[in-house]
């Protein structure tokens, strides 16, 4: 089977006022349909950094990047934006979902952004709230929402427009260890359920076990520990 995402001698220098800092060196892997990655390191490793630039977010110094069939590292902003839309679902630390819409149209947003009819919308987000286990929740708004019920729903987001990889960057840093657990076996479940691609990226090593791959990232580079 080949690969859903080729990762070749990826480096990333950012360059400030005459000063340059060297944050990811020759980072090259593979990653196929329904694997899982997860990526560990210390604070200011580089792991959100390797995230933005595989989610189309941010841009490589130099290598290149195959995700999806597409060179991403040689793309316009316009075919980025429907990559980013399309092929990537992404979950961040914090929620990010919109206070003055409900759970299930959060949900849907995205989908009627991308063109699905209203009722198709629904229908598919009603499916994801299930699948988080918030049918009961569904009208809430996030206020209205624990911590742990409103990163379940950034994970249903995620998955609403059937991307191809996601992609997670500490998605359960904002929570208590409990419930971090219960929100990760989540995400592995749903991943494997709907044979997605994952990246986890987080300082949180005791995850690591729960990928099929795992690296960790020091001065730059990946290493296998
Ligand atoms: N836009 C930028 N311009 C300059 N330096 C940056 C920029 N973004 C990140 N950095 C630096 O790059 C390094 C890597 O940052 P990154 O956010 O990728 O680390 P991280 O491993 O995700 O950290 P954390 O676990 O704390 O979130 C850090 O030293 C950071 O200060």
């Amino acid at each position: 089977m080949s690969s859903l995402l080729e990762v070749r001698n990826v480096n990333k220098i950012y360059k400030s006022e005459g000063e340059s800092l060297e944050v990811l060196q020759e980072i090259s892997f593979d990653l196929k349909k329904g694997e899982s990655l997860i990526i560990t390191g210390e604070s200011g490793c580089g792991k959100s950094t390797l995230l933005n630039i595989i989610g189309g977010l941010d841009s490589v110094t130099s290598g290149s990047i195959n995700s999806c069939g597409l060179n991403i590292t040689d793309m316009g902003e316009e075919k980025l934006t429907s990559y980013r839309k399309k092929s990537v679902g992404f979950i961040f630390q914090f929620h990010y979902l919109l206070k003055d819409f409900s759970a299930l149209e959060n949900l849907m947003l995205p989908l009627l952004i991308n063109g699905e009819s209203k009722k198709i919308a629904k229908e598919h987000a009603l499916k994801l709230i299930n699948d988080v286990g918030l049918y009961d929740r569904k009208k809430h708004y996030p206020s209205q929402l624990s911590g742990g019920e409103r990163q379940r729903v950034a994970i249903a987001r995620a998955l609403a427009n059937r991307p191809k990889i996601i992609l997670a960057d500490e998605p359960t840093g904002n929570l208590d260890e409990m419930n971090s657990g219960l929100i990760q076996n989540l995400l592995f479940k749903l991943v494997e359920d709907y044979n997605k691609s994952l990246i986890l990226v987080t300082h949180d090593a005791t995850i690591k076990s729960k990928g099929n791959f795992h690296y960790s990232i020091k001065s730059g580079r990946f290493v296998n520990q």
